[in-house]
């Protein structure tokens, strides 16, 4: 059977047969990507996500109804005196459809990454994450029995929680923030039989953020003026620009790719400090002096990525330069009142990171950034956590292990070999 896709360094043009890879083979930095052979997207009869599974780098799919789902916005629109406003809510809402129970776009990366890694990969995946990541490959998990071992900071571990109890995740804390955890996880990574993830290099996690502008689109039936989205390693950003390219290629959504406006959380904004200045690189100096401190003051912690793949061929620069993004800060104020206005607005809870999506809107608004009949397509990337807890368990997922941040792999290897050779 000939594959409906192929990989393709942006930086060589070199064509990678798919073995989960995540990198080029040659040596290039740059983010690879799927290049579907299929042109014009047909919706799928499949359940959730897989209705995109045209432009998923998968075959088969998963029993699942999560996906994103778009609607046009009333209360909100009118509240910022928007004509076109949609959203695009990934969380838990089955009032609109929206069935994603651990509650961020982070499932719609697990899920077709589950899937990747079965039919082109070998091996048990290791994600690090600032909770929502983590949360939804343990959804994952508990609904296909694949194991992972998930790699999260110390003060995270509240937010590990599964819907259905799952049996098969090896969860390690580790005493530091976000950053700490993925060097840990990195280092963890040199154990047999366990596979890094891929992050931002990973396609079908973008091609799965990606089916949020996939649907936004198609709900609209056209793209955007803009796209809005709060971003900690601006993976979505990058996904969504991706999209709009295949969009744009298929013929019946339009010819212009949408704006992207993507945001961070003051007083952690290095990308938005390096864009703003028109660099490539983040200097760490500059952008991101007193990190850890920063990084402690945020309203929304899963923003805080210290090494975005910002710079690399094909990343969020390439990305804003792409369809003359924005980058704007947010401060905690701001989100906790744009969370206000929303919740009043649309009547449910979004992720904190959403919260800081909505005051950027709100600001572009003010500012005159946008018009006022402009198609906005506004990322609520999680949400439903009232909602959910109403309708479902939540069973917590206990830590297996917890270290300090800094530690040796070496510390816990005999046994999380035990546990992989039991898994394997
Ligand atoms: C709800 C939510 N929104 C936005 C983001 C940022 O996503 P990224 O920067 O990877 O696109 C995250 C990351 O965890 C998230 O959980």
């Amino acid at each position: 059977m000939t594959e409906k896709y192929t990989l393709k360094c942006p930086d060589c043009s070199e064509e990678i047969p798919d073995r989960y890879t995540n990198v080029c083979p040659t040596g290039c930095t740059g983010l690879i990507r799927a290049y579907y052979w299929k042109k014009q997207l047909d919706i799928q009869p499949l359940p959730g996500i897989f209705r995109f599974s045209d432009w998923l780098p998968v075959e088969g799919h998963l029993p699942s109804d999560a996906g994103p789902i778009t609607y046009k916005s009333e209360a909100l629109a009118q509240e910022l005196g928007l004509s076109n406003l949609y959203i695009g809510f990934s969380g838990y809402w089955p009032e609109r459809g929206a069935a994603i129970e651990s509650c961020s776009f982070k499932e719609l990366e697990a899920l077709p990454t589950t899937v990747r890694m079965k039919e082109k990969g070998h091996g048990i995946l290791q994600i690090s994450s600032a909770g929502n990541t983590g949360r939804a490959f343990c959804q994952v998990s508990a609904l296909t029995g694949a194991p992972v071992v998930v790699v999260v900071p110390e003060s995270s571990k509240e937010r590990l929680w599964t819907t259905t109890p799952a049996e098969n995740v090896c969860l390690i804390t580790v005493e530091g923030d976000y950053t700490d955890s993925i060097e840990f996880g990195n280092a963890i990574c040199s154990i047999p039989g366990i596979v890094a993830e891929g992050g931002a290099r990973n396609v079908a996690r973008r091609d799965g953020m990606g089916t949020v502008m996939l649907d936004g689109a198609v709900t609209a039936g056209r793209l955007p003026d803009y796209y809005f989205q709060a971003v900690g390693s601006g993976t979505g950003g990058i996904a969504a620009w991706e999209a709009s390219m295949r969009l744009v290629g298929d013929g019946r959504f339009g010819t212009i790719l949408p704006h992207l406006y993507l945001t961070q959380n003051e007083p952690f904004v290095p990308m938005m400090k390096a864009w703003q200045e028109g660099r490539r690189e983040i200097l760490p100096e500059t952008d991101m002096a007193d990190a850890r401190r920063a990084i402690s003051q945020v309203y929304a912690d899963v923003l805080t990525n210290r090494h975005p793949p910002y710079s690399v061929k094909g990343g969020v620069y390439d990305a804003l330069s792409a369809t003359g993004g924005t980058m704007d800060g947010i401060t905690n104020v701001q989100a906790k009142e744009a969370e206000k206005i929303f919740i009043d607005a649309e009547e449910i809870d979004p992720d904190p990171a959403a919260s800081v999506c909505v005051a950027s809107l709100i600001k572009a608004v003010e500012t005159g950034t946008v018009g006022k009949d402009d198609y906005i397509l506004l990322n609520i990337a999680g949400g439903g956590y009232k909602r959910v807890a109403e309708d479902k368990n939540r069973f917590p997922v206990e830590p297996m292990f917890s270290v300090k941040g800094g530690s040796p792999v070496e510390e816990i290897r005999s046994e999380i070999d035990t546990w992989v050779n039991g898994h394997a």
